[in-house]
């Protein structure tokens, strides 16, 4: 973005001393285009202040004319706004993203756009943080006139065209707020009741709400004042800098590299043309969607007939509404069916989504090295099987990588990315590069069961079995979660994704045994403590809201809303004195820390096995598929954010306490990490690899 006056000066900001500013508050550094450098959030800040420099330049006598090309976003637009008149270039891109960083436009941005563009437009704007084109921008009235041409050309002409007009009705902070149809009270609260209820803890978008408002009910002055001190509360918080560290994260997942030295600089993907997808369950169906939205021709293989007919209407219904919402014509055209697997003989890559089953997909894999192109890349979305056993099914393994999609797939951010011993550099480069081009958060991990975030969901889930028989009520570990941030806690997750996936899972691995139910070895499995509290369920068909029942009731089979239930209550005491266990009043705090840690504790070892390269891809996994609140980091980061010493000191206390579960005691990583100091996360890296090397 360049700013122009009536004289053609160029706006060149100036150095300030480190004195002058403070802390991104009240004088904040020159933004670039896109906003301020994040990274100097942390930090001392360079370039001149700048609150002061935008009012200076509002109060200026010559017209000011921002020429916004590119982006102006955060501080970039706030000095626009700043200026008499702005103009853009029709790909411009607008937008006060601070939310997403855990602040706020706090260079007047917060005073400025309600002023300009209305209290529900700005308030739209500053609560989601989304960028808008230069045509929105100019409907919403923040430009002036949008120009395909030479944009400071058209700037510098229109700048000589308003030399001389009077400026007074130009300065945005002399302005009063359009007025609301209805009551602006009533409008607020509603807003506020809204925004709660969405930011599930976050502090940011409650903070933009309350600026905006000081907008619209104080003079400017007294605006930027309520503007300064919701900022410097924002600043300082655990929830910016989780923001801002997640920022960084979900673009250095991009730049992968395996322990073998595979990376992503030095490995070209494979052109993709046309992809297939086989099996169209719920997850088949929903990647197919996702495909065709990205623009890919899709071939989808479904071999049951009716399942076939049923997924061709889910399909095209999931498009059509997927178009309607973003205001674009449906990709029908991108989708063909087929019953026979030899349709798949011309595409670049094959997803296989067929049901969780090994024997299965072997035979998949067998059916598509012999049908596809020799150098097609066979990717398979299993959750948690190895990706390796189906490698050797084909004649190329290398070219075998496993995409792991979480549903509802056209909607979940995550892609697990898995690569397994024999997979080469480019099948991972071609699947990470498809991911991309999906919309996706691709993130690269290794082959072992349940990959990384499978694999750590593990120790939590059990952890929250075990607090059941130790005297936890399902809505006790709930509302500990969700109080923490989760959208839904572990039991109201699994009502709705259904008791019967995990017990098919405890069945094959050998875990849920039929007939155990009394007797020491009832909560004996594989040498350790189990809980067959799940399979109990399921025994009597309790698979959660498709039944009408599970961990909660729901009134008939199909409800939504889950409700305590005595019979499931009475069941817990049953249960509990049968086995001899006597219950005790268990309290929130130690809900987190028994999930959350065990957790984190699975996390460090995958970090120790090299299954994920470093702490922000579990992070990200964590963020984009598992609902971990976006404001708290990621699970790694939540824990350095407690600190490591911490984390050790509680997995040793309950490790004592149940010597029979391994998940808590904590792994060696962890310990070492404590011991040379507890680094900053994105130092964990580094200590990793001295590690590795040392051992
Ligand atoms: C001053 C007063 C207070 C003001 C507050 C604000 O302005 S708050 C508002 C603050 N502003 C924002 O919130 C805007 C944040 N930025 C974006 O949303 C996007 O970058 C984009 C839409 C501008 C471009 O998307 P794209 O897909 O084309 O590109 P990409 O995303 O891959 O980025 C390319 C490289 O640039 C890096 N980088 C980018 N921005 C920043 C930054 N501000 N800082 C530092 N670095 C930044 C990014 O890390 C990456 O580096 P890498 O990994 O290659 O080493």
């Amino acid at each position: 973005m360049g700013g122009f006056c009536g004289n053609k000066n160029i706006l060149a900001p100036k150095k300030c001393s480190g004195e002058a500013r403070h802390r991104g508050l009240t004088q904040n550094s020159a933004p670039g285009p896109k906003g301020a450098d994040i990274k100097e959030f942390g930090d001392s800040e360079s370039g001149p202040p700048l609150i002061p420099m935008i009012h200076a330049i509002e109060a200026g006598n010559k017209p000011m004319v921002a020429a916004i090309e590119g982006f102006a976003l955060g501080g970039g637009l706030e000095l626009a706004l700043g200026c008499h008149y702005r103009i853009a270039h029709s790909k411009a891109r607008l937008g006060l993203p601070e939310v997403t960083l855990g602040l706020l436009p706090a260079a007047g941005g917060s005073q400025r756009l309600p002023r300009l563009i209305g209290v529900p437009a700005a308030l739209d704007l500053i609560i989601t943080g989304r960028h808008v084109t230069a045509a929105e921008a100019l409907q919403l009235g923040i430009v002036d006139q949008v120009t395909d041409h030479h944009t400071v050309d058209a700037a510098v002409k229109f700048a000589l065209s308003v030399a001389g007009r009077p400026l007074d009705a130009r300065r945005i902070s002399s302005y009063s707020c359009p007025p609301v149809s209805g009551d602006l009270d009533a409008l607020f609260e509603e807003v506020m009741r809204k925004v709660r209820r969405g930011a599930r803890g976050a502090i940011a978008p409650v903070a933009c709400v309350q600026a905006v408002r000081a907008a619209a009910t104080l003079p400017y002055a007294r605006g930027m004042e309520r503007e300064r001190e919701l900022m410097a509360t924002l600043f300082t918080s655990g929830q910016a800098r989780a923001l801002q560290y997640s920022f960084f994260a979900q673009r250095a997942v991009s730049r992968w590299s395996t322990p073998s030295g595979a990376r992503w600089d030095a490995s070209a993907p494979k052109p993709v043309r046309k992809v297939a997808v086989i099996g169209l369950g719920t997850m088949g169906r929903g990647i197919a969607v996702a495909l065709a939205q990205a623009g890919f021709p899709v071939v989808s293989v479904e071999t049951q007939e009716k399942q076939l007919t049923e997924a061709k209407r889910a399909v095209s219904q999931m498009l059509e509404r997927g178009a309607k919402r973003r205001g674009v014509a449906a990709p029908l055209d991108k989708m063909s069916y087929s019953s026979n697997i030899q349709a798949v003989a011309d595409v670049d890559l094959v997803i296989e989504a067929v049901f969780e089953d090994m024997g299965l997909k072997k035979k998949i894999f067998q059916q598509l090295s012999a049908v596809c192109k020799p150098d097609a890349l066979l990717c398979t979305n299993t959750s948690s099987l190895d990706v390796d056993q189906l490698a050797s099914q084909t004649r190329n393994p290398e070219l075998v990588v496993g995409m792991h999609f979480f549903a509802p797939a056209h909607v979940m951010k995550l892609l697990e990315v898995v690569y397994g011993p024999r997979s080469s550099p480019q099948a991972l480069a071609t699947a990470m590069q498809l991911g991309k081009k999906m919309g996706k958060v691709s993130v690269a991990v290794g082959n072992c069961p349940g990959f990384v975030g499978n694999r750590m969901l593990k120790a939590y889930v059990e952890q929250a079995f075990f607090l059941l028989e130790e005297g936890a009520t399902p809505e006790l570990v709930d509302s500990a979660l969700e109080e923490f941030g989760f959208s839904m806690g572990f039991f109201k997750v699994s009502d709705l994704s259904g008791l019967d996936v995990g017990w098919k899972v405890r069945k094959e691995d050998g875990l849920a045994l039929p007939g155990v139910s009394t007797g020491p070895s009832a909560r004996i499995r594989q040498g350790r403590r189990y809980s067959p509290l799940g399979d109990l369920l399921c025994q009597r068909g309790r698979f959660g809201q498709k039944t009408g029942s599970g961990w909660y009731q729901y009134g008939k089979p199909g409800g939504r809303v889950a409700t305590p239930d005595p019979w499931l209550h009475s069941f817990l005491e049953e249960y509990r004195a049968q086995h001899g266990l006597v219950p005790r009043r268990i309290d929130p705090q130690e809900v987190l820390e028994r999930c959350l840690y065990a957790l984190i504790n699975e996390g460090f070892r995958i970090l120790e096995d090299g299954i994920a390269a470093g702490p922000e891809d579990i992070d990200c996994i964590y963020v984009f598929g598992y609902g971990w609140p976006h404001y708290r980091g990621g699970p790694m980061f939540y824990a350095a954010m407690v600190g490591l010493p911490k984390v050790l000191e509680r997995l040793e206390h309950y490790y004592r306490a149940h010597p029979d579960v391994p998940d808590l005691q904590p792994c060696s990583l962890l310990r070492r990490l404590v011991a040379s100091g507890s680094p900053p996360v994105q130092k964990w890296k580094e200590a990793i690899k001295k590690l590795h090397s040392q051992l």
